[in-house]
């Protein structure tokens, strides 16, 4: 028998990232302390409705900016999500281009990824309980597509596909890297959405960024290498529109819907190899908070 679930009522999901700290428009606001077997997510979660719909915002650096996107704590931050019922993410994030025609302005939907990132956490399973998911398309098309026709709707700069590469940080890239990332056709840069993206395929909640470019990196000629000056004046001059797009997709996305047509929803079905009388209590325990369908 399948154990496929159908999502009667979407729960949306955004994670702001830098600049995007907190969203409006929400009626029965609630700032909530939520607690995960992988400890604390990156601030309170704001939930609210937006014509109707549940949302839960989660700002990535927290409020103020104060974690680096190495330390942000990606498993308690979808994990929190997945505790309060989301089940379509959204994901909002300032990158450097790596391509001269997605110049500071554009959004980019972006539908690949090339991790380069060595220090973080990337899997809630491990020793006890192995679980494999797919991550060949790691960014969710159905959420993809509504955020392309949305911003198209609302007459702003952006781009249907693109690799973005996520890098260690905090530091940017040296010139040779961003050539390098260049030269293996990546579209943009940044440093969160990994683990941030496979963590949220574990969890099977759709996932999709839209990604804000706010400089040329450090590879382009003509344009003075990435500060966080020009980041923050880009971001600055952006972010109503980025704001706009939240608030317009969020009706969107919350109508009722069978399973996800990208098949996120169900990344589980085949993906546990750890037999049932092997696996590790605690762990499994843990477990139910994200993968509880399966378990
Ligand atoms: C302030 S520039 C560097 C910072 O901005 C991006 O964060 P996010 O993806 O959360 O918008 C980038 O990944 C870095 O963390
Ligand atoms: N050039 C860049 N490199 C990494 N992360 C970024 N976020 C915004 N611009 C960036």
């Amino acid at each position: 028998m399948s154990n496929k679930q159908t999502h009667a009522q979407p729960v949306i999901g955004i994670i702001g990232g830098s600049g995007l700290y907190d969203i409006s428009g929400l009626t029965d606001q609630q700032w909530v302390k939520v607690e995960t077997p992988w400890g604390d997510p990156s601030d309170e979660l704001l939930m609210g409705k937006l014509e109707g719909v549940s949302c839960v915002f989660l700002p990535r650096h927290g409020r103020g900016h104060v974690i680096s996107p190495t330390e942000v704590n990606y498993k308690a931050n979808i994990a929190a999500m997945k505790k309060l019922g989301v089940t379509d993410i959204v994901s909002v994030s300032a990158v450097g281009s790596l391509k001269e025609k997605l110049a500071p302005g554009t959004f980019v939907v972006v539908d690949q990824v090339i991790d380069r990132t060595r220090l973080r956490d990337k899997s809630f399973f491990g020793t006890g309980c192995v679980a494999h998911v797919s991550l060949a398309d790691p960014f969710c098309d159905r959420i993809g597509q509504i955020l392309f026709d949305n911003a198209k709707e609302l007459g702003l700069s952006v781009v249907k596909g693109g690799t973005y590469l996520v890098m260690e940080g905090p530091q940017f890239s040296t010139r040779a890297e961003s050539n390098l990332y260049r030269s293996w056709g990546a579209s943009v840069i940044g440093m969160t959405n990994m683990p941030e993206a496979a963590l949220a395929r574990e969890a099977e909640i759709c996932y999709a960024t839209v990604a804000m470019v706010t400089d040329y990196d450090c590879w382009h000629e003509d344009h003075d290498a990435v500060s966080v000056e020009a980041v923050i004046k880009t971001l600055t001059a952006n972010a109503s529109n980025a704001r706009s797009l939240v608030e317009k997709i969020i009706p969107s996305l919350g109508k009722q819907r069978p399973d996800c047509s990208a098949g996120c929803d169900h990344a589980l079905e085949y993906a546990l190899m750890t037999a049932p009388q092997k696996r590790d209590p605690k762990l499994v325990e843990d477990l139910k908070t994200i993968a509880g369908r399966v378990l």
